[in-house]
């Protein structure tokens, strides 16, 4: 159902290797009663233009207040994150957030949950309901504008949420988990359309999963993460020729790849403890 009258232009990801996000030194520490939490302990990263990056690690590593951090909704106890050279202070238009769960209003239309940001800033017009009606179109909701989120299933209201972050036309997307929720076939269905619908509109990602296999498969670059204190152990390319295709997941290379992350999880498991 998607609009697919014409294949995307080959975009080159992480163009000319322009950095959009730079993260320096970053930390985040929790007071809580039993004594300060070190959630994030010194993260230094680069994220080039277009480039679409996974962030894999255990439970309690870090990874949601990376990116809280960087979609500026908790500040830092140490260092910076950056966004086009510009420390990240608060949230930014710019940046398109997706959670695990969509985060729909049962009463409001397909359409009419896309547009609500638009409602929320005040920008809704014809060009954005035009621009909201393509997207729809892009992630095959086209003939469900008029749906409400309960006549949805759990992977159609996640191509709501997707639309209404693409709507807005950001240029970083922020991903937790987006899919986690889903069953595994509508998983790599999504999985592929975001790849597909990013890489065409040049996005840059940043893509948490506890999946290894998605990591990597999704990837330019995989971050490992490991817990107490979460910290960044290491960082893998990814050089699988896009568009990606689900045979590549069956390569020998792919199999290796898996490997080295699963060597820097267990080894920085093994430090920490
Ligand atoms: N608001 C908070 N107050 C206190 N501690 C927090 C808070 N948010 C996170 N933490 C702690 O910081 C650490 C990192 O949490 P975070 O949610 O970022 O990890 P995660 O890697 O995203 O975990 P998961 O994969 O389970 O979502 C954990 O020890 C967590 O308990």
């Amino acid at each position: 159902m998607a609009a697919q009258t014409q294949k995307p232009a080959p975009l080159e990801r992480a163009a000319q290797g322009v950095p959009i996000i730079e993260i320096e030194g970053l930390g985040k520490t929790f007071a809580i009663d039993t004594g300060p939490v070190v959630a994030l302990e010194s993260v230094d990263l680069t994220i080039r233009k277009g480039e679409f990056v996974s962030f894999v690690g255990p439970s309690g590593c870090g990874k949601s207040t990376l990116l809280n951090m960087v979609a500026g909704l908790l500040p830092a106890s140490g260092g910076q994150a950056m966004l086009n050279g510009d420390v990240i202070e608060e949230p930014s238009r710019k940046v398109g957030f997706m959670f695990q769960t969509a985060v729909l209003l049962p009463w409001r239309t397909v359409e009419q949950n896309v547009l609500m940001p638009a409602e929320v800033f005040g920008t809704k017009n014809e060009a954005t309901r035009q621009k909201a009606r393509k997207v729809l179109e892009a992630v095959g909701l086209g003939d469900f504008t008029d749906a409400y989120p309960r006549q949805l299933s759990g992977g159609m209201q996640q191509r709501v949420s997707l639309a209404r972050t693409l709507t807005y036309e950001p240029d970083v997307l922020l991903m937790d988990e987006p899919f986690g929720a889903l069953d595994e076939f509508t998983r790599e269905a999504m999985n592929l359309e975001l790849m597909r619908i990013t890489q065409a509109a040049g996005i840059t990602v940043l893509f948490v999963t506890h999946n290894i296999s998605e990591a990597v498969f999704m990837a330019d670059r995989v971050v490992i993460m490991t817990p107490r204190p979460g910290k960044v152990s290491g960082v893998i390319d990814i050089d699988f020729p896009r568009p990606r295709v689900i045979e590549q997941m069956q390569s020998q290379k792919f199999t290796d790849l898996i490997f080295q992350v699963r060597g820097i999880l267990g080894h920085g498991q093994d430090n920490s403890s």
